[in-house]
């Protein structure tokens, strides 16, 4: 595998970032690779899940692109007193690492996953985007914003005013019907997570009322890297029969 730490100045940031990404040793010009989007929780940055994780080791089997973006602590919003990250992942980030590595952009060729803060950007992008991604892997998600102040001090860098109620429920609701359900979710939650109140109800809310594809897995584990670098051998072999699916060779 090669780990690439690409560090460049961002037109909607002016500043820099570093963007980790993990590519397999044998690159086929003619066939672009399938691209796993990996998402960073609060504290962390991109670096985080090369550090924590045995991802290097694992995606030796996978044949596949991870591209792990720097959010910094922007819950993935255009921040109301900070920087427009929002609009640097999806408008610069996303487009300009397909320009410059062999990644392909098909829908059936692209995933999205993270841990909390990083669980609720993949849930926000597979909403406003379902024609992006086939599969959508929240680990951990936040999914309730109004818990925010519980979790981070500084929230008002990303919301000034009142922070905004089942913000992820609306995003859904208003996401096309038809391409939501086309999606494939595999949902990941620790037993001693505080926050596994409100996923029990998110997860039965878009399989029950939204009728979406979810598989909920819900095992001992906290909120912490011990369990998501326990679950990832879970989560890439769960993508890879994902793909195998699709019946195209990998
Ligand atoms: N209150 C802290 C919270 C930081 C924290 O615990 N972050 C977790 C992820 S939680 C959700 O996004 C984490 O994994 N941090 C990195 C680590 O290595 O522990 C704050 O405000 O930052």
């Amino acid at each position: 595998m090669s780990i690439l730490s690409f560090t460049r100045a961002w037109q909607a940031l002016e500043e820099q970032t570093t963007i980790h990404v993990v590519l397999p040793n044998q690159i086929d010009p003619k066939n672009k690779l399938q691209v796993l989007w990996l998402l960073h929780g609060l504290g962390d940055n991109g670096s985080g899940w090369i550090r924590k994780t045995n991802l290097e080791v694992l995606t030796k089997y996978t044949n596949l692109a991870v591209i792990t973006p720097e959010m910094n602590r922007s819950f993935y919003m255009n921040m109301a007193n900070g920087l427009p990250y929002w609009d640097y992942l999806t408008k610069e980030v996303i487009p300009e690492m397909r320009k410059l590595l062999p990644l392909s952009t098909k829908w059936s060729d692209n995933f999205v996953g993270g841990v909390s803060m990083g669980g609720f950007g993949a849930l926000k992008l597979a909403f406003t985007h379902p024609d992006w991604f086939s599969a959508v892997i929240p680990m951990s998600p936040v999914v309730d914003l109004t818990t925010l102040p519980k979790m981070m001090p500084d929230f008002r860098a990303i919301f000034d005013g009142a922070l905004p109620d089942r913000y992820l429920q609306h995003l859904a609701e208003a996401a096309p019907k038809e391409a939501l359900r086309k999606l494939r979710f595999y949902y990941l939650m620790g037993d001693q997570d505080e926050m596994k109140p409100e996923s029990d109800a998110f997860a039965a809310y878009l399989n029950n009322r939204l009728g979406l594809n979810v598989t909920y897995q819900t095992e001992p584990g906290g909120h912490d890297w011990l369990y998501w670098q326990k679950i990832l051998p879970d989560v890439l072999t769960w993508l890879l029969h994902v793909r195998l699916s699709d019946g195209k060779p990998l």
